[in-house]
């Protein structure tokens, strides 16, 4: 795969708010006092480029599980600004945010969280059956044949793989078209087959489909199904890859362990570091920088 990120001076124009399904700006979250006081997340400024997907990964503890909650509106910030689309999360009431998250988010989790009483084809349909949402019938029929689920509709989980039981909570989060996903360590259950056909899933709905996906992972070969990986250390965005290998981002994660977090130098070939990274910048800081 070859880096797609435009120099700087080639740059046209700096990508405008709407080019991201979901974007912070300065968000920071602390757990605890004194003592016990964590900066989770330390200013974190970033945008989600729409129809496109991105990895999130760092160190253990680095707040990528609370940046994603953040931005997904499941946890709130300390203080910063969190959109989806062109809504700000903060200023939302708990009803509002509720709605929002119902009808323009969708999640996938390492357990597949799937009601056991129920088909593959009700699960998926769930939250829209909740919603009071009919489905589209050809939107439907086509994210059961991307994710390859029509000959098992009417299973119930439990005779279904982990495997099959991930790729319907994927079709469940496609079926509504949600504005964004977010996918906290979707394949962290699965053996590497399986976790390779949901990852391919993944990336189908983005490429296909123009989803936008944002997952959390620690598994370099799952972040080199993303078209850009954010890397988090110390609550802070350090680096943005384009066009990401498993080898290069092993090799990144690496420089992590050996205290080569926030010093990140761009690449030789430009690919890797706080460089010309259009994809994750953010509007108000112009390409090249994806955070901070
Ligand atoms: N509810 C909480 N109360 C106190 N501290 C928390 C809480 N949630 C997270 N933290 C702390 O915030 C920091 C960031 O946690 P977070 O779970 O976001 O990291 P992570 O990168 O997702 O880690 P991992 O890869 O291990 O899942 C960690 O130091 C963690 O201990």
């Amino acid at each position: 795969m070859t880096n797609t990120a435009p120099s700087t001076a080639g740059a046209p124009t700096a990508p405008g708010a709407g080019d991201f399904a979901a974007r912070t700006v300065k968000i920071a979250k602390v757990y605890g006092r004194g003592d016990a006081r964590v900066v989770a997340l330390d200013g974190v400024t970033v945008g989600i480029p729409r129809g496109r997907f991105t990895a999130i990964m760092g160190p253990s503890g680095s707040g990528k599980s609370t940046l994603m909650h953040c931005m997904a509106g499941l946890d709130s910030v300390d203080s910063g600004e969190v959109f989806i689309g062109d809504t700000e999360l903060t200023r939302l009431k708990d009803k509002q945010l509720t709605r929002l998250r119902r009808d323009k988010v969708g999640f996938i989790f390492q357990a597949f969280n799937l009601v056991p009483t129920l088909t593959a084809l009700e699960n998926i349909t769930l939250p829209m059956d909740i919603a009071g949402r009919r489905p589209e019938k050809e939107w439907l029929d086509a994210v059961v044949d991307t994710v390859g689920l029509r000959p098992r509709l009417k299973h119930r989980p439990t005779e279904l793989s982990g495997g099959q039981q991930q790729r319907v909570a994927c079709a469940r989060a496609l079926a509504a078209r949600p504005e964004i996903i977010f996918a906290d360590e979707p394949t962290g259950n699965l053996d590497s087959r399986s976790g390779a056909e949901v990852l391919g899933f993944l990336r189908d709905s983005v490429r296909r489909m123009g989803q936008t996906i944002v997952m959390v992972t620690h598994d370099p070969s799952a972040a080199a199904y993303a078209d850009q990986v954010l890397f988090l250390t110390d609550g802070q965005i350090v680096d943005t890859m384009v066009g990401p290998t498993a080898e290069r981002v092993l090799e990144r994660m690496k420089g992590f362990e050996t205290g080569g977090g926030r010093a990140s130098m761009p690449a030789a070939d430009g690919r890797s570091g706080v460089g010309p990274a259009t994809a994750g910048a953010h509007p108000e800081q112009g390409p090249g920088v994806a955070a901070r």
